[in-house]
C-alpha cells in the first residue's frame, strides 16, 4: 500500500467523532471520487481562507492535486446547505528531513478552516487532537503544519521548526561579487520547469532539515504548466547547466511592470531550486544582473543565506524572517533517533505533554559518529544534564533552528545547571541551517 492509500485509508477519530456528536456535528471522510462532495469542501474551504469561489476548471485542477491526501469535514446537518462542510482538514503521510540524508515520516496536515459560522466552539481542537491521535495510531513519528498564524498551534504541542526568510533585493546596489559559474542558463518551458523542479526539490530536499516532499501539482502549478492563462503569462523559467552539461537548477519567476517606468520592473522569484552552491549562485546573478529590473524578491527561503555575502552592497538585502513550519513531536525516541548529532554526549529531556503522547522523561545519548539512541527513564538520574521543556519547545529544538541556550534564556526551557543547555547545543547544531523551501 502507498503512503496515500495508507493515510486515507485511516477511519475517522472516534473520540472526536463523539464530541463533535454532542454538539449536533457530524465529522467524516470526504470520498475523492465523490465530486459533488469534494467540491462543496473545496469551496468551504477557499471560503474559510477568505479566497475566491472557484470555478468548474480550477475545482477539478484542486481535485486533482488533492485527491493523494485524506480529506476530511465536519458537517452541520441542520444549516441550510448541508453539503457545505463547516470545517475542514486534509492531512497525509509526508517525510521530513531530520538530518543530510536522513528523513522519517511524518503527519502532514494542512486545509484547517472552520467556517466563520462555527467558530470558537471547538471544533478545530477535536479536529486537531483527533490528527494527532490519528497520527500516533498510525505510528507517525512526528506531526508537521504550516501556519496561517502563528498563534494557533503551540496549544496542541506544535513548535516553529524552521524559520522562512523573505528576500528583497535592490538590483542597482547589489553588484555581483560571488563565484562565477562556468555552466550555462537557458529558458524552458512550463513544463519542463515543471519537471526540473520535481527532480531536482526531489534532491535538494534530502540536503536540508526540515524540507520535506511536494506534491508534483504544486510545481504544475507554480511554473503556469496549468492554470488560468491570464494569470500564469508572467511566468518564466529558466535552468541552469553544469560545464559537463548537468542540470542543477531551475529557477521559476513572475515579472511585475511598473506602469510610471518601463526601466522598474519588479521580479518575484517563485521557486529557486538548486543541488549545489554553483548552480546557487549562477542563477541568483542571473536575477540581480537583469535590465529593466530594479528590485528582486523571494519568500520562503533559508535564513542567512549566502546571497548577501555575494554582492558588492550588503544592504542592498533586507531579509525578514518569520516562523514557518511547526513540527509536533509524537514518539521522542523515534524522532530523536532519526537525526544525526555533531558530537557525542549524553543530554536528559524531561517534557512534558498535555496530550500525553511524548510526555517522559527521556536519555539521548550520541556516540561518536554522531547517531542518537533515546530511552525512556523512570526519573531524573544525577551527574546528566537535564533540561525540563514542553513538548511544542521540543519541536522547535529537533531540527537545531533554535540553541537550547536561546530557550533558556527565552524563559521557555529550565536547565538543571548552569552549562546543560551548552551540552544541548553542541549535540542539535544542524548541518545545514533548517528549512522548509515550500508552503503545504
Ligand atoms: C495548518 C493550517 O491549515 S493553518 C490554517 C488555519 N486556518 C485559518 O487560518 C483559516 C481561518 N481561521 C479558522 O478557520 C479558524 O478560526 C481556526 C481553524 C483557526 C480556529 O477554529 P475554531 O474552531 O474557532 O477553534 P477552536 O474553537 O477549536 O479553538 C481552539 C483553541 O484555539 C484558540 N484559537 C482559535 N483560533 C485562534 C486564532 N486565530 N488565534 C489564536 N488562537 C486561536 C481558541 O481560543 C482555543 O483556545 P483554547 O482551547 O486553548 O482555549
Amino acid at each position: 500500500m502507498d503512503r496515500s492509500e495508507r493515510s486515507k485509508t485511516i477511519p475517522i477519530d472516534e473520540r472526536s467523532a463523539t464530541r463533535l456528536a454532542d454538539t449536533g456535528l457530524r465529522y467524516g471522510l470526504v470520498d475523492v471520487a465523490d465530486e459533488t462532495t469534494f467540491d462543496a469542501w473545496l469551496q468551504a474551504v477557499s471560503r474559510g481562507f477568505h479566497g475566491e469561489r472557484d470555478d468548474a476548471a480550477a475545482l477539478a485542477r484542486t481535485r486533482e492535486a488533492l485527491a493523494e491526501r485524506r480529506i476530511t469535514g465536519v458537517w452541520d446537518d441542520t444549516a441550510p446547505v448541508p453539503i457545505d462542510p463547516v470545517a475542514t482538514v486534509a492531512s497525509w503521510i509526508g517525510e521530513i528531513t531530520l538530518s543530510p540524508g536522513r528523513t522519517i515520516e511524518s503527519w502532514a496536515v494542512s486545509e484547517v478552516s472552520v467556517s466563520p459560522t462555527h467558530r470558537r466552539r471547538g471544533i478545530a481542537r477535536n479536529l486537531l487532537e483527533g490528527e494527532l491521535r490519528t497520527a500516533a495510531a498510525a505510528g507517525l513519528a512526528a506531526a508537521m503544519l504550516t501556519v496561517s498564524e502563528s498563534t494557533i498551534y503551540g496549544r496542541f504541542g506544535f513548535g516553529p521548526a524552521t524559520l522562512g526568510a523573505t528576500y528583497q533585493v535592490e538590483t542597482a546596489r547589489a553588484t555581483w561579487r560571488g563565484p562565477v559559474a562556468p555552466g550555462r542558463i537557458d529558458h524552458v518551458t512550463p513544463q519542463d520547469a515543471a519537471a526540473l523542479l520535481a527532480t531536482l526539490h526531489d534532491r535538494a530536499r534530502l540536503q536540508v532539515p526540515g524540507d520535506t516532499n511536494a506534491y508534483p501539482a504544486l510545481w504544475a502549478r507554480m511554473t503556469g504548466a496549468v492554470g488560468d492563462p491570464a494569470k500564469t503569462a508572467p511566468i518564466r523559467s529558466v535552468r541552469y547547466a553544469s560545464a559537463d552539461a548537468e542540470v542543477t537548477g531551475v529557477a521559476v519567476y513572475r515579472l511585475r511592470a511598473n506602469e510610471h517606468d518601463f526601466t522598474k520592473h519588479t521580479v518575484e522569484i517563485e521557486a529557486l531550486v538548486t543541488v549545489d552552491d554553483e548552480a546557487y549562485a549562477a542563477l541568483w546573478r542571473y536575477f540581480l544582473e537583469l535590465d529593466l529590473v530594479e528590485s528582486v524578491s523571494v519568500e520562503v527561503r533559508a535564513p542567512g543565506e549566502p546571497l548577501r555575502w555575494m554582492i558588492g552592497d550588503f544592504r542592498a538585502v533586507t531579509e525578514r524572517v518569520i516562523d514557518h513550519e511547526w513540527l509536533r513531536v509524537l514518539d521522542v525516541p523515534a524522532v530523536l533517533g532519526g537525526r544525526d548529532y555533531a558530537a557525542s554526549g549524553r543530554i536528559v529531556l524531561d517534557v512534558a505533554d498535555s496530550l500525553g503522547f511524548a510526555a517522559g522523561t527521556w536519555l539521548l545519548v550520541a556516540d561518536e559518529a554522531g547517531t542518537g539512541v533515546v530511552t525512556r527513564l523512570d526519573a531524573v538520574p544525577h551527574a546528566t544534564p537535564v533540561l525540563e521543556l514542553d513538548v511544542a519547545e521540543l519541536g522547535s529544538l529537533v531540527l537545531g533552528t533554535v540553541t537550547a541556550e536561546t530557550l533558556v534564556r527565552a524563559g521557555r526551557i529550565t536547565p538543571r545547571a548552569a552549562g546543560d543547555a551548552a551540552v544541548a547545543d553542541r549535540l542539535f547544531r544542524p548541518a545545514r541551517t533548517p528549512w522548509l523551501s515550500t508552503w503545504y
